[in-house]
């Protein structure tokens, strides 16, 4: 399926009438190989569709969200191409990349790290807002004027974070279970101090901060699982709420009783998600 001549593809399977690959490129981004995978919906072979962008969360690969979230047979009803890429550059090298499951491989955090040695390789926002586009849009029947964006937990903060300081690039965005505010958590702290120079960078950053002063146009979408072991530590939605109430920001937060922060939370809410975005990209 893929036609940009750097791109490998690694398999390519049948999947609600369209396909699910499995691809790698070099990317200029990140100095490393990229994976990313890709869903064609049917619709596709008629001509260019609307894409939509999902960010995984910590530990992930490319691979997490096309086998557990269940969105294939969504983006098929409504012919979105569907993009997950990985949520990191791998083996680069650098000291304590491997050590911790929320720093370093697998925790990109979507963000052009500024401090030595990350700023090299880890470059997740240039590579996920620029780079990637690009591939997809040489490489696959996408119309890249309609795009949106979603994601989990660290993917829920890049995809606010980059829906945010990219209005003109993406008309749609959800999430589930971001990471709102990730200044104020250890996750979040732990990666902006590893990852930035400065402490002055971290609010550009944080999705509670921008919406705060610049909310977007269209409405966003977030689903929380109130039983979410990372609710109360790592997640804050209400101070998402109310920086968006403040702003004047169109926001539906819907709470669960007793959902989690796994895949079956995630894939019990993606049908309303896969609709969200629909609704804005598909005319
Ligand atoms: N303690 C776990 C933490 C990893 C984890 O829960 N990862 C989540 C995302 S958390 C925020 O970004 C995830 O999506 N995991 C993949 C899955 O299939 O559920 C650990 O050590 O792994």
């Amino acid at each position: 399926m893929a036609k940009h001549t750097s791109v490998e593809t690694g398999s390519e399977k049948r999947c609600f009438g369209g396909t699910v690959g499995f691809y790698s490129h070099d990317s200029e981004a990140t100095g490393t190989r990229m994976n990313f995978s890709v869903y064609v919906p049917p619709a596709a072979s008629e001509g260019p569709v609307p894409v939509l962008y999902y960010l995984a969360g910590l530990t992930c690969t490319e691979e997490t969200f096309q086998i557990k979230a269940g969105a294939q047979r969504y983006a098929a009803e409504h012919g979105l191409i569907l993009v997950a890429p990985d949520t990191s550059p791998r083996g680069v090298g650098n000291p304590g990349e491997d050590e911790d499951y929320d720093f370093g491989t697998g925790a990109g955090f979507y963000i052009d790290a500024t401090r030595e040695p990350w700023s090299e390789n880890y470059n997740m926002y240039s590579y996920v807002s620029r780079e990637l586009p690009e591939v997809v849009a040489a490489g696959f029947p996408a119309d890249t004027e309609r795009q949106g964006i979603f994601g989990h937990s660290m993917g829920g903060h890049g995809a606010l974070t980059i829906a945010l300081k990219n209005p003109e690039r993406y008309r749609s965005v959800s999430a589930f279970a971001p990471i709102c505010n990730p200044s104020e958590v250890p996750w979040g702290e732990k990666a902006f101090s590893g990852y930035l120079a400065n402490r002055s960078e971290w609010r550009d950053h944080d999705a509670t901060e921008i919406v705060r002063a610049k909310p977007l146009e269209h409405h966003i979408l977030i689903d929380q699982g109130m039983d979410d072991e990372f609710l109360e530590e790592q997640l804050s939605p209400d101070a998402f709420e109310a920086a968006c109430r403040e702003s004047g920001q169109k926001l539906t937060l819907r709470r669960h009783p007793g959902y989690d922060h796994s895949y079956y939370f995630i894939s019990t809410f993606m049908e309303d998600h896969i609709e969200h975005h629909a609704q804005a990209l598909v005319e």
